[in-house]
């Protein structure tokens, strides 16, 4: 059987979390969006923008601080789309999979609301940065651990 078909209850959860990811992290530029129309006078990227809207050019703290958060999505879910990906092919338990994709989904989204949406204070998306981190960095370790004889 192989591993990378909807037989395998594995990649249907890798592939249910990774279309879950992919539309929160596109969703970014929506909240980015909203935020700039928010702060209408002073939050548009491009002259074009600003011109089409009446509003100015210049950086807004509040619309930096939800590009940075996309960013951040950037950083850490392309990789995990990867790793997860390689992970599902080393045959892991179903049970272990599922609660590394429900720990790194859960804190991309708990990194998104505390930092771009309630703006809780430190260390609330420290923490939830190193759920993400650590389910990337277990998935390392087991696929390193499963191929090191291929090296
Ligand atoms: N590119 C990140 C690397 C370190 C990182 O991702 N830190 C986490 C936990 S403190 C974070 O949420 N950083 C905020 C950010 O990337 O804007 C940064 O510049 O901060």
């Amino acid at each position: 059987m192989s591993l990378y078909t909807s037989d395998n209850p594995v990649f249907a959860s890798f592939s249910f979390y990774a279309a879950l990811l992919g539309a929160k992290t596109l969703l970014m530029a929506l909240l980015t969006a909203r935020q700039r129309f928010r702060k209408m006078v002073s939050a548009f990227a491009n002259p074009e923008d600003a011109k089409m809207n009446k509003g100015k050019i210049k950086t807004d703290d509040d619309v930096e601080r939800v590009r940075r958060a996309h960013l951040n999505d950037l950083e850490n879910i392309l990789p995990f789309l990867i790793i997860a990906f390689v992970y599902v092919g080393t045959g892991p338990s179903l049970g272990c999979a599922k609660f590394l994709f429900r720990l790194f989904t859960a804190a991309r989204f708990m990194h998104t609301l505390v930092y771009a949406v309630f703006v809780i204070p430190q260390p609330a998306r420290a923490f939830a940065f190193f759920g993400g981190i650590i389910a990337n960095l277990y998935m390392i370790y087991a696929i390193v651990t499963s191929y090191a004889l291929a090296f």
